[in-house]
């Protein structure tokens, strides 16, 4: 598990230029490394900044997208198609614009998918989809090169909800009933999945994240603060605006 480091930047916009930046080269390397790249992707606002941003950028076209495997963090469990579900709003803003293989792009089941209405189903079917692509000695998740988070205002990561009973689920993909955050049925990698990931970003922007980010990277518990519960094994990265940093303590910031 790696230490939490921070970045700054001056506005909500300048963040999403960032992180599309950071993006861009984070896959690129990773198509360096190993010939390939995954990105497991995340929802809210500031989610959908940074996916325009990444098509904006005339760097895009360096990515070999046919050799991109998208993955979610979690999903709100609706048909396919509605506009609440982080699949939509991520083909809308970013696959849609892309040379991506689709059989390369793995989307959370959604409510009226071949499994049906019932989100325990959705995240078991999930759970095999990534353990098919599990790597040799990983018996369960593939390969993520860097997963993204928002956070909630509550502190909240993919639907990991602070006191939920889903961080006593011991399976990668647990079902999500009676999320505080609407709609109520979600499904979501649990923390210890997200955990397997080479890299983890959390992003954040506004005042209305910054008490959660503040307690998050002073030592809160994670089932209290489900964002504390984060670690990367490689990198454990925090990108802020400065409105969501702004009770962040100085040994964490390097404001622009
Ligand atoms: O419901 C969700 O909310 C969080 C944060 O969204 P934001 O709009 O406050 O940035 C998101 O990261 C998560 O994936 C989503 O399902």
């Amino acid at each position: 598990m790696s230490e939490a480091s921070v970045a700054v930047h001056a506005d909500a916009d300048l963040l999403a230029q960032a992180v599309a930046a950071r993006l861009l080269v984070r896959l690129l390397d990773a198509q360096a490394d190993r010939g390939q790249a995954s990105v497991v992707l995340t929802g809210g606002r500031i989610a959908a900044a940074v996916y325009r941003a990444v098509v904006a950028l005339p760097a895009r076209d360096a990515v070999d997208w046919s050799r991109v495997d998208v993955w979610w963090g979690d999903e709100r469990f609706l048909p396919a198609g509605d506009p609440e579900r982080n699949e939509t709003q991520a083909r809308a803003a970013l696959l849609d614009q892309l040379p991506l293989d689709p059989a390369r792009i793995h989307p959370m089941p959604a409510s009226d998918g071949p499994v049906g209405a019932d989100p325990e189903a959705a995240a078991a079917r999930y759970a095999e989809e990534l353990a098919a692509s599990a790597r040799p000695g990983h018996a369960t998740l593939p390969h993520f090169d860097v997963l993204l988070l928002g956070v909630g205002e509550d502190g909240h990561v993919a639907s990991v909800f602070p006191e939920h009973p889903v961080h006593y689920e011991s399976r990668p993909v647990s079902a999500v009933r009676g999320s505080p955050k609407p709609p109520p049925v979600r499904t979501t990698l649990t923390l210890p999945a997200i955990n397997t990931a080479e890299e983890v970003w959390l992003i954040a922007s506004g005042s209305d994240k910054a008490a959660a980010v503040h307690m998050a990277l002073d030592g809160a518990g994670p089932v209290q603060l489900p964002a504390a519960g984060v670690a990367g094994v490689g990198r454990t990265l925090w990108l802020l605006d400065r409105a969501a940093a702004a009770d962040v303590r100085p040994r964490f910031r390097s404001l622009r």
